[in-house]
């Protein structure tokens, strides 16, 4: 079973990930893109890493604007997985802009 994150290292993983914030068990991040396809493109480039990791993020797609939602469902929470991934979204969203 992975890990749980406690407060303390959240507090200290959020301090990595700027863009990011803890709601209700899971880390969230919100992107505005250029245009719906460029939304898009990132959200398959993003389904093709979670797959990869076999780790998937909750995704809200809203026009340009995405919400990506990590948190381990097995777990009920934060764990290193949402953590990675979080990472990953940040790169794909910073090569895509
Ligand atoms: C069977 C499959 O490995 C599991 O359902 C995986 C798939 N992707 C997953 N993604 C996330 N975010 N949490 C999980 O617990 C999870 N479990």
């Amino acid at each position: 079973m992975a890990e749980l994150l406690n407060e303390e290292k959240v507090t200290e993983v959020l301090g990595r990930l700027p863009d990011w914030r803890y709601e209700h068990d899971a880390l969230v991040r919100t992107a505005t893109l250029a245009s719906f396809p460029d939304a898009i493109r990132v959200v398959n480039r993003v389904a093709e890493v979670a797959e990869n990791d076999n780790h998937h993020p909750d995704i809200d797609i809203r026009y340009r604007t995405l919400t990506f939602r990590c948190t381990t469902h097995s777990a009920g929470g934060v764990t290193e997985a949402d953590v990675s991934l979080a990472e990953e979204i940040d790169g794909i969203i910073d090569a895509l802009s």
